[in-house]
């Protein structure tokens, strides 16, 4: 058994950059990898889903032209369009190995295992170190659906291999993966039916967004079946068929399955280390990412927290400050996200809903993108702006915005918030006409009346 300084299992979002600053440092640094190097964002999530919705925007955007007197004629190269796709993500994770490289981080293409205390064995080689990091993300979870398995259904670790655009695609899910490559699809000429057991879209935000969403997918095409479960597939001569719980039976060439995720756990053995899981399967750990097993941490997805790759990335610069003796927390950010459906979701902090079940004297506003000036210049007028605020601090609780581009604004409130600056700073700022940003002063000023 060999003695090194440090074990990392898995090349996630936080995990590379961890491995990469310890063996700067001159930390013997071992980092297991079982599939590609760089984790879901680069080679099966972030990345490749949005070179493919690049190039699925350009084509729905062409087509939209048509309302600004605009004629485009739009013809898809499928084929390019996913070469496109897997060309950078390759460079991308190219890019993570030779940074691995660069550092000195001895990587082993291979998957890991507890066998003991701080103890780990993979690809034939058993490490043992005083630190070990675990960042093994998270997989698709596929329900159990009589007849799905054995299938050629694709699920986010398969999808980008495509290289004909189905004529019609079945998705199961109507979440963030299920949206956005659902609207991608649609957009690049595909007939797409999204089947959601919720009652909406996106059930876990606010119910008009979801309403917003679905009117935007329907423009482009996809239709969405709603409160109905897949209850038996066949695929028979190249094609699916969906039988539902509401009676229809629904038929395409491909079938996505984006139906949630489920933790890397399994393959860990991590009884064998002493490191509890939580009842679905994740890592549980403390505000410092201190598992149960002492000398053992876990970031990222693993851990059961929101599944964002900026979320990650930020546990490995608050895990390095942890490991340097600093009082650094996991828990005191603002959390934002984006879903980068046409039009965005953009998403940070609390909702009304929750900042009052949180206890705060929270209130909302909210301005509909249609009184925004740049928003009918550009005549993408979807959407709203919305802000929480507690009245009692007048700090922002939360904001929620859909629109064009809404993922870029959003951050500006992150930004307030993470300075714990009171509303009143939107409120007096002379923004720039015309731009979308110009209506959250006008937002703001709502909590004046
Ligand atoms: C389709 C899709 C689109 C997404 N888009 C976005 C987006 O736009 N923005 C965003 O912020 N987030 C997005 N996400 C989420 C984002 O991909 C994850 O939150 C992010 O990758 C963080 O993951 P991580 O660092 O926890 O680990 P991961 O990136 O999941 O990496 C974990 C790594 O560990 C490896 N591994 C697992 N078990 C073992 C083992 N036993 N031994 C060795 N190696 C192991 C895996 O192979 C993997 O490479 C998307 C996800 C999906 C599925
Ligand atoms: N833009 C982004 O940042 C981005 C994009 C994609 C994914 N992600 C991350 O990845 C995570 C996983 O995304 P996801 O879309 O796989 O999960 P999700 O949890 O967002 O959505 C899954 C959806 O499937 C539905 N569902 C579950 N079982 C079903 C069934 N049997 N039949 C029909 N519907 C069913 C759920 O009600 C839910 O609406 C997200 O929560 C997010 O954290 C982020």
């Amino acid at each position: 058994m060999e003695q090194v300084d440090v074990i990392i299992i898995g090349s996630g979002q936080g995990g590379v950059p961890l491995a990469a600053d310890l063996a700067s440092e001159g930390k013997r640094v071992v980092l297991f990898e079982r599939d590609r190097l760089g984790g879901s964002c680069v080679n099966y999530g972030c990345h490749p889903s949005k070179l493919l919705l690049a190039s699925a925007h350009a084509a729905a955007r062409a087509r939209r032209a048509a309302r600004l007197g605009v004629h485009a004629e739009v013809r898809v190269d499928f084929p390019a369009v996913m070469q496109r796709v897997r060309r950078v993500r390759d460079q991308m994770s190219s890019g993570v190995g030779r940074r691995l490289e660069k550092a000195g981080v001895r990587v082993v293409r291979a998957e890991a295992r507890f066998t003991g205390e701080r103890t780990v064995e993979g690809g034939g080689l058993t490490v043992t170190a005083p630190l070990v990091i675990i960042n093994t993300g998270t997989a698709p979870a596929v329900p159990p659906i009589p007849g799905l398995e054995g299938t050629p259904y694709l699920t986010n670790l398969t999808f980008f291999e495509l290289n004909e655009l189905p004529a019609r695609t079945l998705v199961l899910g109507g979440g963030y993966v299920g949206l956005e490559l659902g609207q991608g699809l649609a957009q690049l000429g595909s007939e797409v039916h999204v089947i959601e057991m919720a009652e909406r879209l996106m059930p876990t935000e606010e119910p008009d967004v979801s309403e917003v969403l679905h009117a935007a997918l329907e423009a482009d095409g996809v239709r969405i079946h709603l409160g109905t479960r897949a209850e038996r597939v066949a695929h028979e001569n190249g094609r699916f068929s969906v039988a539902l719980s509401n009676g229809q039976t629904l038929e395409g060439e491909a079938l996505l399955v984006a139906t949630g995720r489920r933790p890397n756990t399994p393959a860990l053995n991590a009884e064998a280390a002493g490191i509890e899981l939580d009842a679905r399967g994740f890592i549980k750990v403390d505000d410092r990412f201190r598992t149960t097993a002492e000398g053992v941490y876990a970031i990222g997805d693993v851990t059961g927290q929101p599944a964002f790759t900026h979320v990650s990335w930020e546990d490995y610069r608050r895990l390095m400050a942890v490991l340097k003796g600093e009082a650094r927390r996991r828990g005191d950010r603002v959390l934002g996200y984006v879903a980068f459906t046409e039009p965005q979701l953009g998403r940070a902090g609390l909702t009304l809903e929750q900042a009052q079940a949180q206890g705060y004297k929270a209130r909302a506003a909210t301005l509909p993108m249609k009184r925004v000036a740049r928003a009918i210049d550009l005549d993408e007028t979807q959407g709203f702006f919305r802000l929480v605020i507690d009245e009692e601090t007048e700090r922002i609780l939360g904001a929620t915005f859909v629109g064009y581009e809404a993922g870029e604004l959003v951050q500006l409130i992150m930004v307030l918030m993470e300075a714990g600056a009171p509303w009143r700073v939107l409120e007096q700022s002379q923004l720039i006409h015309p731009t979308l940003a110009e209506g959250l002063p006008v937002l703001a000023r709502q909590f004046t009346q």
